[in-house]
């Protein structure tokens, strides 16, 4: 008896076996299913995947090929050129279908779309699906049928389309290949640091893999759904879902997380699920915005700040990356990155305008800094995200909110709880001295064992003064033409 032809089932940004419309075709077709993950090239000068990401990555792929090996089906590992990998291998197997999930930054749909022309010229179908969002990117547009700017607009229209489809259950069957394929080991890609292991805090906080995004997931439904709205800019408590690595590796999709909210949403109250989706929906916004403006993460969204007159200033930013800037809040978000591979999103933005507004940096450094340093480094989110703390991107904040990161500190870390976690050497302070040490008594600073410029930084800027010199340079671009 001849076996039918084997499916290649290509796997990227969506590393789980639930609602994965890919997985659930390839086996549909009956035939025998050969999971591969390919290790890519740097695009552009930039690794598809970051430092800290990689680590998340390796993890994350030990998970899914013991998932996949519990059901009969390899997880092939290859590395190189995807292009010239995907077609090769499925010619080698004399695969029938290749199937994958799509993704939706420029570099990765003109690798895809290479690919697909190349397979189906050799008579090899090609399946792909949407896996990563709610709705694909095209699918929301203005009335004349444009891509839209604005996420209010955008996000009430993405709610007229309707509930997203039902989340797909994992196939009660799945085929495998009777004869192994040649993979590479995962450790032999050395996506884990070593020497030193930069990384050896982040298992403490993160469980990546399937198991570990559901498990998330039904946490946060249960203890922080319904506090959400209140809470969810206080980095000092455990206010926001801390989703967003399992959502960048595709470990969880978006539309389970849209069918358990609203399912847990019935207890939790309406307040907590619109607020949390909403979030989920700038997400979105961002992958619409990468889609329709795929040099987002290189260009001004609104041309008139090429003009802007950004800094050089490597001591200023060696400051920032280190979290030495004498800022407490500031500092606290830095070390928590690397400690952790993430932060808070109210901090991220307070991070953020430091960095563009106090230093006058330019948002790319960060954009970078942050791609190398966060688990959860996402083309679209992070791209979207600098665009919109610096005040050039769709719908930003505007350039002259500069925030204050003392106040910022006293009215999201009232306690001064989340300095604490992450800059002990301030620990001692009291909470009124903690935003701002520099303004404290001698003795109060002596009690506490503090030594400004010894066991902490003064600050490298000060906050007035900063201020207006962003503001003077902002002033200088009134006037020019948004795009
Ligand atoms: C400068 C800067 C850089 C950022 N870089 C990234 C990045 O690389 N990757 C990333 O996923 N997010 C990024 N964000 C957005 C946001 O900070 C994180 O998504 C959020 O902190 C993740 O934590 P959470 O999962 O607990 O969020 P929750 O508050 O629980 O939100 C749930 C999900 O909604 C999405 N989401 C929430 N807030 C935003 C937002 N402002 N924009 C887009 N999506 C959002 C995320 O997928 C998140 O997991 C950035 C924000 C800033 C200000």
């Amino acid at each position: 008896m001849t076996l039918p032809s084997p499916t290649l089932l290509w796997f990227r940004n969506d590393l789980r076996l639930a609602d994965n419309p890919a997985l659930c075709r390839a086996a549909e077709t009956g035939a025998p299913v050969i999971a591969l993950y390919v290790l890519e090239n740097a695009a552009g000068g930039r690794a598809p995947v970051g430092d800290a990401a990689r680590w998340w990555l390796s993890r994350s792929l030990q998970s899914l090929g013991r998932d996949l090996e519990a059901r009969g089906v390899q997880l092939v590992l290859r590395s190189g050129d995807a292009r010239t990998i995907v077609p090769d291998l499925a010619h080698c197997l004399g695969a029938g279908l290749v199937a994958w999930n799509r993704r939706y930054d420029p570099v990765g749909i003109a690798c895809d779309s290479a690919i697909k022309a190349d397979l189906k010229a050799t008579g090899v179908a090609v399946d792909t699906f949407g896996g990563s969002l709610l709705r694909e990117p095209w699918e929301v547009k203005t009335q004349a049928g444009d891509p839209m700017r604005v996420f209010t607009p955008f996000w009430r229209a993405h709610q007229r389309l309707g509930e997203p489809g039902a989340s797909l259950p994992v196939p009660a069957v799945l085929v495998g290949s009777r004869t192994p394929v040649p993979s590479e080991e995962l450790a032999s890609w050395g996506l884990e640091p070593t020497s030193p292991n930069w990384a050896a805090g982040f298992a403490e906080v993160w469980s990546p893999g399937e198991a570990g995004a559901r498990a998330r997931l039904a946490d946060f439904l249960d203890a922080g759904l319904a506090r959400y709205p209140d809470e969810r800019n206080r980095p000092d408590l455990a206010s926001t879902s801390r989703l967003s690595p399992h959502l960048r590796f595709g470990e969880l999709s978006p539309v389970q997380i849209w069918h358990a909210s609203e399912h847990a949403g019935a207890a939790s109250g309406r307040a907590g699920i619109d607020k949390f989706l909403s979030e989920v929906g700038w997400r979105e916004f961002s992958y619409h915005l990468l889609f329709h403006w795929p040099r987002l993460a290189q260009d001004n969204f609104q041309a008139r700040f090429d003009a802007f007159p950004w800094r050089t200033d490597p001591a200023g930013l060696a400051a920032w990356q280190r979290g030495l800037t004498g800022y407490p809040l500031v500092d606290a978000g830095m070390r928590e990155l690397w400690q952790t591979g993430w932060m808070h999103n109210r901090v991220r933005m307070v991070v953020a305008s430091f960095l563009i507004k106090h230093l006058m940096i330019d948002w790319r450094e960060g954009e970078a800094w942050f791609w190398e340093t966060l688990v959860d480094a996402d083309a679209a989110n992070n791209a979207a995200s600098w665009q919109w703390v610096a005040g050039s991107g769709a719908d930003a904040a505007p350039y002259f909110r500069v925030f204050n990161p003392v106040k910022q500190g006293e009215t999201f870390d009232p306690k001064g709880d989340y300095i604490r976690r992450y800059v002990p050497e301030l620990a001692r302070l009291p909470d009124s001295a903690i935003h701002a040490p520099w303004q404290a008594d001698d003795q109060v600073l002596k009690g506490a064992g503090v030594r400004l410029g010894v066991t902490y930084p003064r600050p490298i800027v000060d906050h007035a003064v900063a201020r207006a010199r962003a503001l003077d340079a902002f002033q200088a671009l009134r006037g020019r033409d948004d795009v």
